[in-house]
């Protein structure tokens, strides 16, 4: 049975592997090489001619260059493994390095191949395949790698699809992958400040028995790890294999691992925008590890997922930062203007100018002011048992009926603050005021807003209606905003009476300069 490996999986091997591919048109044979076997043979392209393979064969093969001169058409090893021949040669050099060529069969997208694998020759995964004859090293080499892409892919869509406040999360759980993977005993992400001179710990995942560092790593400057800030900056790592054999320069940061009992450390800069915003690394706690060249490149790729999630999450941010800036400069608009953002009635500041304009006009013409305060009754309850934003549409639905219901010319109906409404009505006296607040409450009750804790099962409103008569102006020692601040005062002071009476009632009285006297009148 032959594995089946994709372009993207070969390029990543670490094991250097030449493969021969036939065009299906024309049945040309074409020979790539992957990266790791480039390193290895010091070749500058991923695709070999003939020539190429020959002069190759001819540098590795000691025997085959003496004798080539006269036995022209020796085989080529690495020819004779691309046309699949069962090769396994290890007399081989290229330079002063001892190598290790083997052949394998397996298909690349669907096409079979025969492939070159080429190793130096003490690479343990490379000698325990070829001592015991089967690729199972290589096949657990590539699976892995394999393993890894798939969890990559599965890394990059989450964050890719989260939601801003998933994001923390799903870099979370990406730590985790890395570490259940086999990478670390923690892995982490640490983010820099605008001005790069200091970083903290944004994320952390820490096996079993490891302990955790991300409370205390809030805060670190530049100063603290001056060796370590220099690396990110200017080479953007940090690979430390053995944290024993770090030089003089690196003290400060020697003793920071050494007291979280690190031997290994590798760190990756994260870039966003073609700017430092922190690093992703990893720790090996109380064992060391030989950081392999795909463990580098693994975590740079898991570090350019995190920074791109963590750009969107900032961007996000900056988004809701600039819509709450709208509202609140869309609330002090329609605060200047005189109208309240919510229902679109009239708010305090010019309920107040109306009240005051008003008394004035009551007195100068002797006509009878009245002022209704009205609240709805048990909203408290209401926003807790329906939510906040059906509390709001409440609100609204509220806000219309006193629209439509006081519409003669000179009404004024304002949202007074929370659930409360002010309407104020010029020439009405005390018995129309309370008329027309009896049918307020009848066509609240028609509207029919179930409100399971009210004892009518309905929402309802109370009412506190207190009346400026047309004399009251006659006291020459009355001043209209005297008089203005005591027609508010007791209208709410017959609110307070009309839930203390069971509310979804009207309460009312005459202005009294001195006293309020209330009639129940509903
Ligand atoms: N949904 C919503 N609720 C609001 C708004 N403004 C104020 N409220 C709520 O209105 C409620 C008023 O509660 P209370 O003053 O305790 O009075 P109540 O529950 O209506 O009880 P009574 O007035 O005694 O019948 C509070 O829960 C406020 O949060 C608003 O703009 N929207």
């Amino acid at each position: 049975m032959h594995n089946t490996f994709s372009d993207a999986l070969i390029e990543q091997l670490p094991i250097g592997v030449l493969w021969r591919y036939l065009e299906p048109d024309t049945a040309t044979q074409r020979v790539y090489c992957n990266p790791a076997a480039q390193r290895l043979l010091k070749l500058d392209t991923g695709e070999l001619s003939i020539a190429d393979i020959n002069a190759l064969a001819l540098t590795m093969d000691t025997e085959l260059s003496i004798k080539k001169t006269s036995e022209a058409l020796l085989p080529n090893p690495i020819q004779q493994a691309l046309d699949g021949e069962l090769i396994d040669r290890r007399d081989l050099l290229f330079g002063q390095l001892p190598l290790h060529l083997k052949s394998l069969r397996f298909s690349v997208n669907q096409q079979q191949v025969c492939a070159a694998l080429i190793q130096p020759r003490d690479h343990r995964l490379f000698i325990e395949s070829a001592e015991t004859g089967d690729m199972s090293g290589i096949e657990l080499s590539l699976r892995d790698t394999l393993a890894f892409d798939k969890l990559i892919s599965e890394l990059s869509s989450r964050l890719i699809n989260a939601e801003g406040s998933q994001i923390d999360q799903h870099i979370e759980a990406a730590l985790a992958a890395m570490g259940q993977f086999g990478l670390a005993d923690r892995c982490y992400v640490f983010q820099f400040n605008a001005t790069l001179d200091q970083i903290h710990n944004s994320h952390e995942w820490v096996r079993e028995g490891v302990s955790a560092h991300l409370d205390e790593l809030q805060h670190i400057a530049q100063e603290d790890l001056p060796w370590f800030f220099a690396n990110m900056r200017e080479e953007g790592l940090m690979v430390v294999h053995d944290v024993a054999t770090l030089s003089a320069e690196a003290s400060n940061e020697r003793e920071l691992f050494d007291s979280e009992d690190i031997r290994s450390i590798v760190c990756v800069a994260m870039q966003a925008g073609g700017q430092l915003i922190g690093f992703v690394g990893c720790d090996m706690v109380a064992r060391q590890r030989h950081w392999s060249e795909a463990d580098i490149r693994r975590l740079k790729l898991v570090g350019e997922i995190i920074a791109q999630a963590l750009q969107s999450q900032q961007y996000l941010k900056a988004l809701s930062a600039t819509q709450r800036q709208l509202i609140e400069a869309n609330q002090r608009l329609h605060q200047l203007v005189g109208e309240d953002s919510l229902t679109g009635l009239a708010n305090r500041r010019q309920f107040d100018h109306e009240l005051d304009t008003e008394m004035r006009r009551s007195m100068r013409q002797q006509q009878p002011l009245s002022l209704l305060m009205i609240d709805i009754d048990h909203f408290k309850s209401f926003n807790d048992t329906y939510g906040h934003l059906n509390g709001d549409d409440a609100l609204r639905t509220v806000a219309n009926l006193l629209h439509s219901h006081f519409k003669r010319s000179g009404e004024l109906v304002c949202r007074f603050g929370g659930e409360e409404f002010a309407v104020l009505l010029p020439g009405a006296n005390k018995s129309q005021a309370v008329e027309s607040g009896g049918h307020l409450l009848e066509k609240m009750a028609q509207l029919g807003i179930h409100h399971a804790a009210a004892e009518s099962g309905l929402l309802s409103l109370s009412i506190g209606i207190a009346c400026a008569p047309e004399d009251c102006g006659d006291d020459p020692s009355a001043s209209a905003a005297i008089l203005a601040n005591n027609l508010l005062q007791q209208a709410d002071q017959a609110l307070y009476q009309a839930k203390k009476e069971g509310r979804n009632c009207v309460i009312s009285t005459l202005l009294q300069p001195s006293q309020a006297l209330y009639d129940s009148d509903e």
